[in-house]
């Protein structure tokens, strides 16, 4: 049974702290939005939200969640009118206050320093943090508020164009910071940091958000303590829970299975930060949201997709962790497979997270299983260049000298429904490479019949079809290649691109995807995280292969840091017919 309380009251601490900041404050009040709120100084998020409510209640009246009422927060939705009739108009000091409690387990480690604080920051700076909240730190390491507070400002950064009142910002952000020295499996520290947390809810209507960021054997550990010492009572508890989920089916099952003790299903927000990229979280609005895509979406004008990741540093530092999963569990059993999933789901009821879930899943269903001839593994060795010597990954103290784990891994995929049948999905994810980005390529079919091959001047239309490309990072953009006429009295073609860059077309600057996804977890939006059935279809699909490759010890094809990585990719690509995009000469 779950000790923690479930999230029915699920009261939005946002739109509680926006409405409670417009009731308190006269001068607002009488301004109008409808009736009163200066949009700009309010979080991007809560602006769609007061203009959704606003809409529902139609009278332009300030109002806020019910307990029970679930407010769709999807990017283009508008609540349901069931949903509407549960707001409640909200009158002076009609309703209690809300406050937000955020606890970062393993607050002393790489990614609470170098994601978690500096996506809070970024969130409290645009102002999507409620007015009441509070950030503990937990960890085993000893360290005092101050000590925390010195850690934490160390990454903390402002955006290029938010500059204004940022060393500000940040003393204000870090005054509601603070740490609790703890054990992961001690009640006991649980019940301390639980009185801590509840002096600074002073008596509000609490709301509990625990991050674990922390290795993944202890996950359970915190969870149970935490659940039974320090949830809330009066509000919601979610936690947040960083990969891996598992290393296989039997794993992840067990993993789920002892969270699922102490927790709901809808308390679990299992994190895959791919899915809060800028690029991932367009993916839908671009195909469902253009009339030129959608058609064109399926085995009848696609040859392949292929979803790349490549890094151009190995492991540095984490050797240790990676060693016992290797890159297709790190890389592309999660992060590669979502990207597929949403780019190949059939169009979703609503935007709703269950759902799009629900598409999601049917997909991974439906993916055949995977061949190990269609996979290629790699590794990468040492090399020397301009003088400069780059460690293999075996180099590494923590990694055995005998190590088969592969940092490079290639695989061909199928989905075997209507819409994708024979459509080759390619991956490719790989450390310590010539480049670090992440790409979503369309490769689409040849144009039947071309006019244009018999006299295109030396460029083979049947090599150069159009490609989409949707590049996630670095340098975020989509870009269409299409073949065009190169200008003058002949008749010459080449390719080129019609190209979206985003530096270009939008000023603000991206935000991290922590946080998105943090601020998702805070409103209880779950479309972005994995639901339980949807890890267990990725791990149905991926476990075979792993087993049969770690069975048979295959060996990794050494790869020279730096470099492209195996040629074996270009083999396997090349038996279903495709070149990666990535490597061709114009990309
Ligand atoms: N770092 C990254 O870039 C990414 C990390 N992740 C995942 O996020 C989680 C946290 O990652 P990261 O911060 O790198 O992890 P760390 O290894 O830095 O661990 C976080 C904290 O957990 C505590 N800890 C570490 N090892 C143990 C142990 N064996 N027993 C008990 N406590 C331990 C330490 O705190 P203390 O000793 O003070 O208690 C440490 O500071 C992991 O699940 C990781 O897989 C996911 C994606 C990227
Ligand atoms: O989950 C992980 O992701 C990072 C890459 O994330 P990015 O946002 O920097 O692209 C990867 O380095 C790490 O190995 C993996 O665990």
């Amino acid at each position: 049974m779950s000790s923690f309380s479930t999230s029915l009251s699920s009261s939005s601490p946002f739109l509680s702290n926006h409405s409670s900041l417009i009731n308190s404050d006269p001068s607002r009040r009488s301004l109008s939005f409808p009736q009163g709120i200066n949009l700009d100084d309010l979080c991007v998020r809560s602006k769609r939200k007061l203009v959704q409510s606003s809409v529902a209640v139609g009278d332009g009246s300030v109002i806020t969640k019910s307990s029970s009422a679930e407010i769709k927060t999807g990017p283009l939705s508008i609540p349901s009118q069931e949903a509407a009739d549960k707001l409640v108009i909200e009158s002076n000091g009609g309703e209690q206050q809300s406050t937000v409690s955020i606890t970062v387990v393993g607050a002393s480690g790489d990614l609470a320093k170098k994601k978690i604080f500096p996506a809070l920051f970024a969130l409290y700076y645009e102002g999507c943090l409620p007015e009441h909240f509070t950030i503990y730190g937990y960890a085993r390491s000893k360290m005092t508020d101050a000590e925390l507070r010195d850690m934490v400002s160390k990454t903390l950064t402002c955006r290029i164009d938010k500059r204004e009142n940022c060393g500000e910002k940040m003393e204000e952000f870090l005054k509601r910071c603070f740490y609790h020295t703890g054990q992961y499996d001690s009640q006991e520290h649980f019940v301390t940091l639980d009185k801590k947390l509840k002096e600074h809810e002073g008596g509000r209507l609490s709301n509990r958000l625990f991050y674990l960021s922390i290795p993944p054997n202890i996950f359970v550990d915190a969870v149970k303590c935490a659940s039974s010492s320090a949830s809330s009572i009066s509000g919601w508890t979610r936690v947040i829970v960083e990969k891996p989920f598992g290393r296989d089916s039997k794993t992840s099952a067990a993993l789920t299975k002892s969270l699922k003790q102490y927790l709901e299903e809808d308390q679990i927000f299992r994190i895959d930060h791919y899915l809060g990229k800028e690029l991932v979280e367009n993916l839908s609005v671009l195909r469902f949201s253009n009339l030129i895509f959608e058609p064109l979406w399926s085995r009848q004008y696609i040859q392949n997709v292929q979803f790349i990741f490549s890094e151009d540093f190995g492991t540095e530092g984490r050797g240790g962790y990676f060693d016992h999963y290797g890159i297709i569990r790190d890389i592309m059993q999660n992060h590669l497979l979502q990207i597929l999933a949403l780019f190949a789901m059939e169009t979703p009821v609503s935007l709703d997270a269950e759902d799009i879930r629900n598409e999601k899943v049917k997909v991974l269903r439906s993916m055949r299983p995977i061949q190990l001839e269609d996979v290629v593994i790699g590794q990468y060795k040492s090399t020397t260049k301009g003088g400069v010597t780059y460690p293999g990954y075996t180099d590494d103290k923590t990694v055995p000298k005998d190590s088969l784990t592969p940092t490079f891994a290639a695989a061909a995929l199928f989905i075997d429904n209507a819409r994708w049948d024979g459509v080759p999905f390619l991956m490719k994810a790989g450390k310590a490479l010539h480049t670090r980005s992440a790409e979503i390529r369309v490769q689409f079919r040849h144009v039947p019949g071309n006019l244009y091959n018999r006299n295109s001047g030396g460029t083979n239309l049947d090599r150069t079809t159009n490609e989409l490309v949707i590049r996630v990072q670095p340098d975020e953009g989509i870009y269409l290649k299409i073949n065009n006429k190169v200008p003058g009295l002949g008749m010459r073609l080449d390719q080129s691109n019609l190209n979206l860059l985003y530096s270009a077309r939008y000023s603000k600057e991206i935000p991290d995807a922590y946080e998105r996804l943090l601020l998702d977890a805070i409103e209880g939006e779950r479309r972005l995280f994995i639901r339980s059935d949807e890890l267990d279809a990725a791990w149905a699909l991926f476990t075979p292969l792993l087993k049969e490759i770690e069975e048979k010890k295959t060996i990794p094809e050494f790869y020279p840091y730096g470099s492209r990585g195996p040629v074996g990719a270009h083999y396997l690509a090349a038996k279903h017919n495709v070149q990666w995009g990535d490597l061709s000469l114009d990309q």
